[in-house]
């Protein structure tokens, strides 16, 4: 397993329509599976490489660790890294307590964030797991403005992208703490995510209306918030007003140490 820089030149696919078994066989048959936190309407995603049953986990919570590592278990899967899309504010991460349970995992987050963990992602970088040729490999894409070292992931075989709390089905990551700016994140979703096929599955880091999955032909279409004008998006961010996260006290400090607690 390897971080390796990315040649900035993008994979794109010219098939419209792909069924689940048709996406399976293109991504070498990896596999993702969407798991859900219900306190924070969290999305947690382990994503497999059938051949060498190494995986990885991408935004785990520590209050679902012990779900998490039974369908590791059950599944076979030696878990390489646990990754974070951002320093999140309504939860702590999983990432300190699978590290106790699954020694050989190893926390990674953007150089950005100014975390602390094991592994540090840029723009451009490739997070590998099982065979180069033939394995999984996750384009890591800069993608702030919800925080200041929000990464999104694509996954050009399966044919996805995992957008934290950058794009969120119909909607997006407020951008009022954290170094968050309306205007960094337009440009974000514009640049790096709007760019991928419209056939992309979105899988998001929360949904709070009970859906799962999007693509980014819809969201480019019916997104209410990024179909706006920059300046109409601005204008709309700055007038949400939603209520602080209740945790947010206490899950920023622990998540700039990737949730590795005393007790966990
Ligand atoms: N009520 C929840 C926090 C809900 C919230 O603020 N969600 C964030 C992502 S987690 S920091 C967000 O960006 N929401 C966008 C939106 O439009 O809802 C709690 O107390 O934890």
């Amino acid at each position: 397993m390897f971080i390796h820089s990315l040649s900035r030149c993008l994979r794109t696919s010219s098939n419209s329509c792909l069924s689940i078994e048709i996406k399976r066989a293109l991504s070498n048959g990896s596999f993702v599976r969407q798991l859900f936190e219900q306190t924070t309407s969290t999305y947690t995603y382990i994503i497999g490489d059938e051949k060498s049953r190494n995986a990885l986990i991408i935004d785990p919570v520590i209050t679902t660790v012990a779900r998490d590592v039974q369908i590791i278990k059950q599944l076979g899967l030696h878990l390489r890294y646990a990754i974070n899309t951002h320093v999140h504010a309504d939860h702590i991460t999983g990432s300190g307590r699978l590290k106790t349970l699954i020694p050989e995992c190893r926390s990674v987050i953007s150089k950005s964030s100014g975390a602390k963990a094991d592994i540090y992602i840029e723009n451009g970088d490739e997070i590998v797991i099982g065979d180069k040729n033939q394995g999984l490999i996750l384009e890591c894409r800069s993608t702030p403005g919800h925080t200041n070292g929000c990464m999104s992931f694509v996954w050009h075989k399966g044919s996805s992208v995992f957008t934290g709390d950058c794009l969120l089905i119909r909607g997006c990551g407020r951008t009022d703490f954290q170094k968050g700016s309306a205007d960094t994140l337009y440009t974000s979703i514009h640049q790096h995510i709007f760019t991928l096929p419209d056939h992309f599955t979105v899988y998001p880091g929360h949904d709070y209306t009970g859906q799962t999955t999007s693509t980014v032909g819809e969201e480019k279409r019916h997104n209410t918030r990024l179909t706006k004008s920059r300046q109409d998006f601005t204008q709309f961010m700055k007038e949400l007003k939603l209520s602080y996260p209740l945790q947010i006290d206490k899950a920023v400090p622990a998540n700039m140490i990737c949730g590795v607690l005393p007790e966990s």
